[in-house]
Parts: structure tokens; sequence; C-alpha cells
């Protein structure tokens, strides 16, 4: 079954076109990397799916349901969660405050209920023995965590990852990839952007690669990694 389908979208900021006619569909369960060079029109793909800006042109649908018009706060009840790039939890609130915070946003539960899926998920995201810590004390991995944390607590069922491997050195890049690992292991379907490749292939089974805002490639990802264009953009990159 598809929980998610992009039909011919696009979206200009002003002269530039930076979603060009983009069309692709992502099977419930899997887990779709998105790569492509900086300014490709990655997180504005990831704002589109949200809802946080509208389609010139296209469809979404999510779950069967057309929800082009529906607004970002619609969008995450129906299932839609999203980390950011740069992590932007409530510095001075705990983790567990963070996390009660996204979750009676996304999803409408009775308080003890809360809680419950609040300490579940501090114990998927290992960051139950920083339930308390205000959120301007945790580490850079730590903050990651919580970026996760906070995007798993409004109860997606379509996870969207934004470039969240960044700036973390190797060893701390691995546990987070375990973590994700183990999300989607339990049926969460993933969109994840990263620039850390070796991250997002221990993860996807799909790679969609962008650039000037056009899919140019969707497939499995050594195949895709192996195309003539791909490598042209990624040129002198180790990849
Ligand atoms: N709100 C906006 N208004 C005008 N231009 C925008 C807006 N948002 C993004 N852009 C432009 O659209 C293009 C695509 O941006 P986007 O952030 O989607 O790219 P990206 O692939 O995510 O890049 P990166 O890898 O650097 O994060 C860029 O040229 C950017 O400057």
């Amino acid at each position: 079954m598809t929980i998610l389908s992009l039909h011919n979208v696009s979206k200009r900021f002003g002269a530039l076109t930076v979603t060009d006619d983009v069309t692709f569909d992502v099977p419930r369960g899997q887990a779709l990397g998105i790569i492509g060079p900086n300014g490709a029109g990655k997180s504005t793909l990831f704002n589109l799916i949200t809802g946080n800006i509208r389609a010139d042109a296209g469809r979404i649908d999510f779950l069967g349901r057309d929800v082009t018009r529906d607004p970002a706060m619609k969008r995450v009840q129906a299932g839609v969660g999203r980390s950011f790039q740069i992590p932007q939890p409530f510095e001075k609130l705990t983790v567990f405050e963070n996390l009660a915070t996204a979750a009676s946003f996304g999803r409408r539960l009775p308080e003890r209920a809360v809680t419950a899926a609040c300490l579940d998920i501090l114990e998927q995201t290992e960051l139950m023995r920083r339930a308390n810590t205000p959120a301007g004390q945790l580490s850079l991995l730590e903050r990651k965590r919580l970026e996760l944390a906070r995007a798993m607590a409004t109860g997606p069922q379509l996870l969207l990852l934004d470039e969240i491997a960044g700036g973390l050195t190797e060893g701390e890049c691995q546990a987070l990839v375990a973590t994700i690992r183990a999300i989607h292991a339990q049926g969460t379907t993933i969109i994840w952007i990263e620039h850390v490749l070796h991250a997002l292939n221990a993860v996807v089974e799909r790679l969609l690669v962008l650039d000037f805002g056009r899919v140019i490639g969707i497939g499995e990802p050594a195949a895709i990694m192996a195309s003539k264009e791909v490598r042209e953009i990624y040129l002198g990159i180790e990849i």
C-alpha cells in the first residue's frame, strides 16, 4: 500500500523553480533517502509534504487522501511527523516536557496516555536518563535524539528526517543510525534527507536524487549511486 504520493508537484519562489514537476510514491513501511546538492530543493520538498508551504501545482496524497490544501497542523494529526535540520527544542523545558508538548500537539490523547507514549519514546531514543534535563544542556547527539524523539512524539506514520546526522562524529552517527534503524524496523515509514551518505545507506531501501528541483533518479541505492548522472553531480565527493 502507498502511504504518500506526489503527483506533478511544483513550487516557485519568484523566478526560481525550486520543485519542478515532482512525482513519486512511497510504499507504507519503506525507508526512502533523498540526496542532492545544496539548494536542490530537498527541504522545500519536506515543507510541501508537511504543509509548511503550499504547492503551486500538483497533488499530494497521504494515506489515500488528498492533503494538498490541508494546513500543517492537520497533516501532523493525520500522521506526518518531522525533524528539523536545526534542532528547535524549547531550551528551558526538560526533555520530557519537550516530548509531552509535541505529543499533545500531534495527537489528541488523554494526559496519562501522553505520559506513557513519551516514556516509550524516551526508551526508544535512549534519552530516558536525560528525561529531567533541560534541552539547553544536552550534547549535540542528545539534541539530535531529542529532535527525533519530538518527531516521534506526534505519533507519525510517516517520519521525515532532515539532515539529522550532520555534525556528528563517526561513533555518534552510528549510534543514531542504530536508533533510526530500530524505529524503521517497527514499521514506521521514513523519508530521510541526508548528506552523510553512509548513514543513509545503512537504513534506506530506496534513494531519490534531486537536482535543481527535479527528480533525476529513484530506485535501489546501489543502482542509483552507480548511475552516470548521479556520479556527475557528486563528482569529487567520495561516495
Ligand atoms: N522561502 C523561500 N523563499 C525564497 N527562496 C527560497 C525559500 N526557501 C528556499 N528557497 C530557495 O530554494 C532553493 C532550494 O532550497 P532548499 O532549502 O529546499 O534546498 P536544499 O536542497 O534543502 O538545500 P541544503 O542541502 O543546502 O539544505 C534555494 O535556492 C533556496 O535559497
